[in-house]
């Protein structure tokens, strides 16, 4: 087999060892997925003002994120269902997280529960928390994180209910995953997958009893699971609550113009995560990258910046950083690794990132990454626009 030289390649072994109806639930985004490729273009219009005859000799890729060190300046998104990928997926890719110096983020709807994946690895990250109806429920959640030693709360805001994932609905989608007439072939194609999957101890969202319940006869669409269960009324006020729960740092992830931003400043929050959730939810909303130095601004470094959606190179991490962000957040390129080879090609796709950030700023004449600023970058209307191969997101 070739090697895996990039993230694409890693896309491209993940699509052919997992079924189409798995790989097209990662892959997909909402509606005419306009979002999901704007993401991605967006680090084409910024080229780079590199400088000569600086010692580059030794460099330091090193950040610090809510004052804890972080050897690469990368944070493993929250992902739902990343156990259906691989047996204990949330756990594998913790483990490569704390190996390469990254930070890996539990999602709410994740397959091994919170105490799972904290007993996994010497510290856990931060924890993804979806606001249930049932505040009971929400306020368990944030108890068990906090017992687990999960170290900030990452609040997802931008899910009132589920972007319309059109992928999902057409390969009937559902939780726990089910053999139809329809989908039959792709498994039969697929029986590698199908074989680890039978060794699973589950294939359902692992932190809710109703859901560990569900079995292969009354599975349900993602949809219809958390349009039940997430609360669509949330507002500025119920953070309040949840500071009350949570003494530790506040994380708010899908924010996306500079009015929301201000307000989770004033709303005492520590970082924000200027997201689009990958194009899965509101499709039309712009770039994540494009709406970043709004945001930056107004914030005024009174918050930590995160940028998340379409980063799928070193020199896509270094531009953020360039344009204010303290670090990047991945989903989909670390599920690549994680339906490709489980724990390696978790670390493999983080070692694809490092090696790519080192080489950027080497070539860029910038030897640390917090010495980045947007002196390094030439915007868009300053430098012809670069561009992939028609219909690629990436080379490979
Ligand atoms: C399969 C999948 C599941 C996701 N599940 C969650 C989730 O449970 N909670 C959340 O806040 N974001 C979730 N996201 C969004 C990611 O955290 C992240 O915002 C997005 O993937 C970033 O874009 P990228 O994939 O281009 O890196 C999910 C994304 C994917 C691809
Ligand atoms: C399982 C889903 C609720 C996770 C999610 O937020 C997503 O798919 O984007």
């Amino acid at each position: 087999m070739p090697k895996t030289a990039n993230i694409e390649d890693l896309r491209q072994r993940a699509r052919r060892r997992i079924p189409r109806f798995l790989f097209d639930f990662v892959e997909g985004g909402a509606d005419d997925e306009f979002t999901v490729r704007a993401n991605r273009e967006a680090f084409g219009r910024h080229a780079f003002r590199a400088r000569s005859l600086v010692d580059v000799s030794t460099r330091d890729l090193s950040t610090t994120l809510l004052g804890q060190r972080l050897e690469l300046p990368l944070i493993l998104g929250p992902v739902g269902l990343a156990g259906l990928l691989a047996p204990g997926g949330e756990r594998l890719a913790a483990r490569a997280a704390v190996k390469k110096g990254a930070l890996f983020t539990l999602s709410t709807m994740s397959v091994c529960t919170i105490e799972e994946v904290a007993a996994a690895v010497p510290a856990p990250g931060w924890f993804q928390l979806y606001i249930w109806k049932d505040r009971g429920i929400t306020r368990s959640l944030v108890e068990r994180a906090k017992a687990a030693g999960y170290t900030a709360l990452c609040v997802t805001v931008d899910v009132p209910d589920m972007g319309n994932r059109e992928r999902d609905v057409r390969n009937g989608f559902t939780v726990p995953p089910r053999l139809t007439v329809a989908n039959a072939f792709d498994l039969l194609l697929h029986l590698g997958w199908v074989l680890r999957m039978t060794r699973s101890p589950r294939a359902t969202f692992g932190n809710f009893e109703d859901s560990k319940a569900l079995t292969r006869r009354d599975a349900v669409s993602v949809a219809a699971y958390t349009s039940r269960q997430f609360d669509a009324s949330i507002t500025w006020a119920d953070l309040q609550w949840l500071r009350e729960l949570w003494p530790g740092p506040l994380v708010l992830k899908g924010i996306s113009c500079a009015e929301d931003a201000r307000r989770a400043v004033e709303h005492g929050v520590q970082a924000l995560v200027v997201s689009n959730h990958g194009g899965r939810q509101l499709d039309g909303l712009p770039a994540a990258l494009d709406v970043l130095p709004e945001i930056v601004d107004a914030v005024g470094g009174r918050a930590e910046v995160i940028l998340d959606g379409g980063v799928r190179r070193g020199s896509d991490v270094v531009k953020a950083i360039a344009l204010g962000a303290r670090a990047c957040m991945i989903g989909r390129p670390y599920l690549y690794g994680l339906a490709a080879d489980g724990q390696a090609g978790v670390e493999l796709a983080l070692e694809l990132f490092r090696k790519e950030i080192d080489r950027t700023l080497t070539l860029l004449g910038c030897p640390r990454l917090d010495q980045l600023d947007a002196s390094y970058l030439r915007g868009p209307g300053e430098a012809p626009r670069l561009s992939l191969p028609a219909g690629r997101t990436s080379t490979g």
